[in-house]
């Protein structure tokens, strides 16, 4: 990489087009060229210094050989589209963003039961990867003082560690395991026949995580059969070309966008900024114009859970990704590129802690509750 210092590095940065902020966080390094990331090719990337991507792009050998990348940044928690063994080898320097949207992805978690009207309280939870995300649900369950079990292989310290089964078991099953294909631990198709079988009528079973964590043929089988549990699906085998048979089976749908608040995106590039900073031996950036919370109001004439629900689907309303998902399915476009389209052009989500309650005859415990999901 040629950077002869901070003020003017010349680098040449290939980004996806769909990473928010580029221009912020690294238009002082040099030129920034914005393409698709679903397919991206070797050849677009001859001349680059740095790539960045978010989860849509495979990073390996096939994409990177022969080419003068030497950082790549993926704007993005998860890291299974990324070769790391293969970078590695070949002294590529790479990042990706840890827990820059785990918020998003737990406030999604409280959207979505607030859509389906599921009061937690007075129910249990059980979580499956207890990393960034499934460690601040968790975090939340208990000063929230709702119960919860862990299974997580590699936290067995964990204080509500327990093992698959009993997780399964819980009233309200959150998956937020990384998708691992090898090791003592793999989470590919963890949640097959036998797991789903484990969980009993009534359960909630939220995804968020990767989609093949769950077989999507045996969820689809299970709910064909007994369509006795709610399901929610924000992550699909094969994105994104997903089954569109279950998504007519499942009760929420959504285009993997339970970390798409803007928030979380914008975290993801700024984490990426510091990360090519450490590579490139410069101090962290300065946050450039951190975004002044200036608070929105937000109205509940309601008391207890009917207005912590009003509250929170009046600020994000997961029923309203599912009816766009079920309208790009019943339209004209193949799912393979309207899947895409909805999640290129998500409408500004923020999170909760951008506004403020206003609800006059709101109780005490049901503010508690709230102040503890980030909403004051
Ligand atoms: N739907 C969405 O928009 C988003 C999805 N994600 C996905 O969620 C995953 C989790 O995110 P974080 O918690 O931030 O990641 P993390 O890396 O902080 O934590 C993952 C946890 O899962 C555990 N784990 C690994 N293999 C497991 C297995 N077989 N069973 C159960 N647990 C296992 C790890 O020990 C670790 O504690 C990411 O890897 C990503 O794939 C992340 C952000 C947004
Ligand atoms: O951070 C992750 O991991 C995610 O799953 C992302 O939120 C997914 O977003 P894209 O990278 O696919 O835009």
């Amino acid at each position: 990489m040629k950077s002869n210092g901070n003020a003017n590095p010349q680098l040449n940065i290939v980004a996806d087009e769909n990473i928010p902020g580029l221009e912020t966080w690294f238009g002082n390094l040099g030129a920034i060229t914005r393409i698709p990331g679903r397919t991206m090719s070797q050849t677009q990337l001859k001349d680059a210094d740095v790539l960045l991507v978010r989860s849509v792009t495979e990073v390996n050998q096939s994409l990177l050989e022969g080419t003068p990348v030497r950082f790549v940044g993926s704007c993005t928690i998860g890291t299974d589209h990324l070769d790391t063994a293969w970078l590695e080898a070949q002294g590529i320097a790479w990042s990706a963003a840890p827990g820059c949207n785990a918020n998003s992805v737990v406030e999604y978690v409280f959207c979505a039961l607030a859509a389906l009207n599921v009061d937690w309280r007075g129910r249990s939870f059980g979580i499956v990867g207890c990393g960034n995300v499934g460690g601040l649900l968790q975090k939340k369950l208990h000063a929230l003082q709702v119960p919860c079990k862990v299974y997580d292989p590699w936290l067995t310290e964990n204080p509500d560690s327990s093992d698959l089964k009993s997780v399964l078991q819980q009233d309200i099953v959150c998956l937020h395991a990384p998708l691992v294909k090898d090791g003592p631990h793999p989470s590919l198709h963890m949640i097959d026949t036998a797991a789903l079988a484990a969980i009993r009528p009534g359960t909630v079973l939220i995804s968020a995580g990767r989609g093949a964590v769950i077989d999507n043929a045996a969820l689809l089988e299970r709910l064909r059969g007994k369509p006795d549990i709610t399901t929610v699906l924000d992550v699909w085998e094969n994105e994104p070309d997903i089954r569109t048979d279950l998504l007519a089976k499942v009760d929420l749908g959504s285009p993997h966008i339970a970390g798409y608040s803007h928030d979380g995106k914008l975290a993801g590039t700024r984490m990426i900024r510091d990360a090519l900073n450490r590579v490139l031996g410069w101090p962290e950036v300065a946050q450039p114009g951190t975004d002044a919370k200036t608070k929105l109001p937000v109205v509940s004439e309601q008391s207890g859970f009917a207005a912590i629900r009003e509250l929170l689907l009046n600020i994000y309303d997961p029923r309203e990704d599912d009816r766009r998902l079920r309208d790009a399915a019943a339209g004209e476009q193949p799912m393979v590129r309207s899947f895409d389209l909805l999640r290129k052009h998500y409408p500004q989500r923020l999170e909760l802690s951008h506004f403020k309650v206003q609800a006059p005859g709101l109780d005490d415990a049901a503010r508690k509750q709230l102040a503890i999901l980030g909403l004051n």
